[in-house]
């Protein structure tokens, strides 16, 4: 077991007034999912978060997109409009609920012709990993979170112990078994990412299918049975051959590629710096020095192609896990030479 330090990522304390509208609303939330006359309800007062075969539909304003939602009226009208039945709509999965208690759910239209809905829709469906970047992280959660939702409920239509179709509670909170009631929740794989560091710089690796010049922290799904501190330990070993002997946590990220991952992120010490690259796992991991790291970081993202030369270094952009690990160690690195 690991003597690290652990000291949680502060969570933004919820004021002791706001507590009580936010303990409101996540209950609201808990009826929604488990009962399904509260959430018929909410279908029809809720907003709608609309997808075609897993893009999401962004809509552009101002300079940049936005993810629109439409009401359960105008929903009932496109889909109306596309002479589909209005019971589509409990098709839907729900995805959250609003400050003031507003149902917010995800539908897949994509039974419904593309461009046409679009037209109708004033918006583009679009392929994830570009609507996050489109995004810029705003609301890059959310668009992930049902995404990731729609396609749980789209691969998981069967028992995999009968054979027969499984059926969603209508919030989309599980499926059921239409044989043998056995329950399906959806899954996210536990995935660790750690930022390896050894006296005053840190490692970033990347494997060959990587964008061309991107490095990231070092990060491996659990396998069955370990701790996520074995994990970190484990994967630190087969990827670049060191001896992790520290680890503190850092926080969590829901992370929709290529199927749900739950990334837990920590930073991890080492007692030496000579690496051993897995050249079957990685095709790089380098240390980086703090000045290396804050041009990186400064870089944003390099859209070049392997053909031209070079490439500076960069990192994944702000709304991954890894681009707040690799900044927080920066933001440390200097606090610590400041004295
Ligand atoms: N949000 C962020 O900041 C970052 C997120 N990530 C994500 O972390 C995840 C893990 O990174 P990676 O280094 O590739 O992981 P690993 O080092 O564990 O290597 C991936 C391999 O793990 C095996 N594996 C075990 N369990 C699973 C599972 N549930 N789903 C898929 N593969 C599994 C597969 O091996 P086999 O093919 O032999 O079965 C797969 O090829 C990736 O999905 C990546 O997108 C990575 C870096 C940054
Ligand atoms: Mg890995």
């Amino acid at each position: 077991m690991f003597r690290g330090i652990i000291n949680l990522r502060l969570i933004a304390p919820v004021c002791a007034r706001r507590s009580s509208s936010y303990v409101k609303q996540k209950r609201y939330l808990f009826d929604l999912k488990e009962n399904d006359d509260v959430c018929r309800q909410a279908l029809k007062s809720g907003s709608f978060y609309l997808f075609h075969d897993l893009l999401p539909l962004l809509r552009k304003s101002g300079s940049g997109f936005s993810v629109p939602t439409v009401s359960a009226q105008e929903l009932q009208r496109t889909i109306n409009k596309h002479g589909q039945d209005e019971q589509k709509i409990e098709d839907a999965v729900l995805v959250g609920c609003s400050k003031s208690c507003v149902a917010e759910f995800a539908l897949d239209l994509g039974c419904l012709e593309k461009s046409s809905l679009e037209a109708d829709l004033d918006g583009t469906f679009t392929f994830l990993p570009k609507a996050l970047l489109l995004l810029e992280g705003k609301c890059a959660p959310l668009v992930a979170q049902a995404q990731a939702l729609l396609r749980w409920h789209e691969t998981h239509q069967f028992c995999s112990k009968t054979g027969n179709p499984t059926k969603k509670n209508l919030s989309g909170s599980k499926r059921i078994c239409s044989t043998n009631g056995l329950i399906y929740y959806p899954q996210m794989s536990p995935v660790v990412i750690s930022l390896v560091s050894y006296k005053d710089r840190c490692l970033l690796a990347r494997q060959e299918g990587f964008p061309a010049g991107m490095y990231t922290a070092l990060s491996g799904f659990c396998d069955i049975g370990e701790t996520l501190e074995e994990t970190v330990r484990r994967e630190v070993a087969e990827e670049v051959g060191l001896e992790v002997d520290s680890l503190r946590y850092y926080g969590s990220q829901h992370w929709p590629f290529p199927s749900s991952s739950l990334m837990v992120a920590c930073q991890a010490t080492v007692q030496q710096d000579k690496l051993n690259v897995n050249k079957s796992e990685l095709e790089d991991a380098r240390w980086f020095t703090l000045e290396e790291i804050e041009e990186a970081l400064q870089r944003g993202i390099v859209h070049l192609k392997p053909e031209s030369g070079t490439i500076p270094i960069w990192v994944p952009p702000k709304w991954a896990i890894a681009h707040e690990l690799i900044t927080s160690w920066v933001q440390e690195q200097k606090a610590h030479s400041n004295g």
